[in-house]
């Protein structure tokens, strides 16, 4: 990768998971890793700690986001977080709530700022932030509000899942499943499909992107005997982003659009739910898939796992997914970087 201008602004996320972990072990083999330089919003102390705990030699600095590009090479840029966080490895604490906000807003801030390319997320544990007040489903959402809160004109946020293999968008998100055939409107989907061919094609340098859109019920609805909702909300909607001069089919049956040869006929699935999206990527590259979020005046990108409470402070962390997430955010905020 030829040498960033700006470094990456990686959040904390939640201090009791894994996103610690993957953050110290990917930079300690940031050469192998490819990795282009980034700072960590956190608690020096606490990453310290950590990196004691796992047993891994990384040297850190605190620093400000404008000393993080020579900072790098030789030690791990933290631009610091005011106030202690504990090693808890293993405990989502929702005290530590304000902290992990605080530090999703900081990197946004930088951002938008100008001070970093982009923004990496590490996981967040939602059901102790919602303890502590959160207001929003997810970071998607909440990157949206901040967003929209800048004055952005771009802010609506789009999940995309990004493996090696596959691209593959949920219409809709964190919502239980039972709302999604009244949430799913043939504006929503429009407005995605929209978003997520402007952006693959200034965010992932894809000229003409071919969009496959998969129908809600099984068979895609079967004519109507199995469900309405393709026929009459999904199909609509496609041909008017035909019209539109959109590369976009379907409705599609889920089952069979993600096996190899389905997948080559297309760039970007669109699914219609978050599981729908989330297996198949999930399945198909647990450790190399990124969470990338689209319609966003910046770019964002996550690591495809959680907090996994269970193996944090333990070592088993693979860092690979949040390696390529660090990667993807770099080409996704410069498409001159794609080979
Ligand atoms: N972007 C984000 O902030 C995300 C946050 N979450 C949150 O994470 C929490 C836990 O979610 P789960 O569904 O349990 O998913 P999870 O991804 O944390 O864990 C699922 C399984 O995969 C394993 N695993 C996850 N990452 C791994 C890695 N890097 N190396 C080796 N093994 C790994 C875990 O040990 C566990 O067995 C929830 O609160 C959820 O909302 C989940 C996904 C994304
Ligand atoms: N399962 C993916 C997920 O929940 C991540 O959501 P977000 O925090 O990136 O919005």
């Amino acid at each position: 990768m030829r040498p960033s201008l700006r470094p990456l602004a990686v959040t904390m996320g939640e201090p009791g998971g894994i996103g610690p972990d993957v953050t110290l072990r990917a930079y300690r083999d940031r050469l192998e890793n490819d990795l282009p330089p980034f700072y960590v919003i956190a608690d020096p102390a606490f990453l310290t700690a950590r990196a004691e705990r796992l047993g891994l030699r990384v040297k850190l600095r605190e620093c400000a986001p404008e000393e993080a590009l020579e900072t790098f090479p030789d030690a791990l840029p933290v631009v610091p977080l005011d106030g202690p966080v504990a090693d808890t490895p293993g405990t989502a604490d929702p005290t530590t709530g304000a902290k992990v906000i605080a530090s999703i807003e900081r990197a946004v801030a930088d951002t938008l700022a100008g001070k970093a390319a982009a923004v990496v997320t590490n996981p967040i544990h939602k059901k102790a932030l919602y303890d502590a007040g959160f207001q929003h489903p997810g970071h998607t959402e909440f990157l949206g509000a901040l967003a929209r809160q800048s004055g952005a004109e771009r802010h609506q946020p789009v999940m995309l899942l990004a493996g090696p293999d596959l691209l593959v968008v949920p219409v809709t998100v964190h919502i239980p499943l039972s709302a999604v055939p009244t949430e799913l409107t043939g504006e929503r989907i429009l407005a995605t499909a929209r978003i997520v061919h402007h952006d693959l094609i200034t965010r992932f340098g894809i000229a003409k992107p071919r969009l496959a859109i998969a129908g809600l019920n099984p068979h895609a609805g079967e004519g109507g005997a199995l469900g309405q909702e393709d026929d009459q909300v999904i199909a609509p909607a496609i041909a008017r982003l035909q019209a539109e001069g959109i590369d976009a089919t379907g409705p599609l049956p889920a089952d069979t659009m993600f096996h190899a040869e389905a997948r080559a006929g297309y760039d970007c699935a669109l699914a219609m739910y978050h599981d729908q999206a989330l297996i198949p990527a999930k399945t198909l590259a647990f450790h190399e898939a990124v969470n990338a979020t689209l319609g966003l005046p910046f770019v964002r990108t996550s690591p495809d796992h959680g907090t996994a409470l269970s193996i944090a402070g333990t070592g088993e962390a693979r860092p690979d997914s949040f390696a390529a997430a660090v990667r993807l955010a770099a080409v996704m905020s410069d498409p001159g970087l794609i080979e």
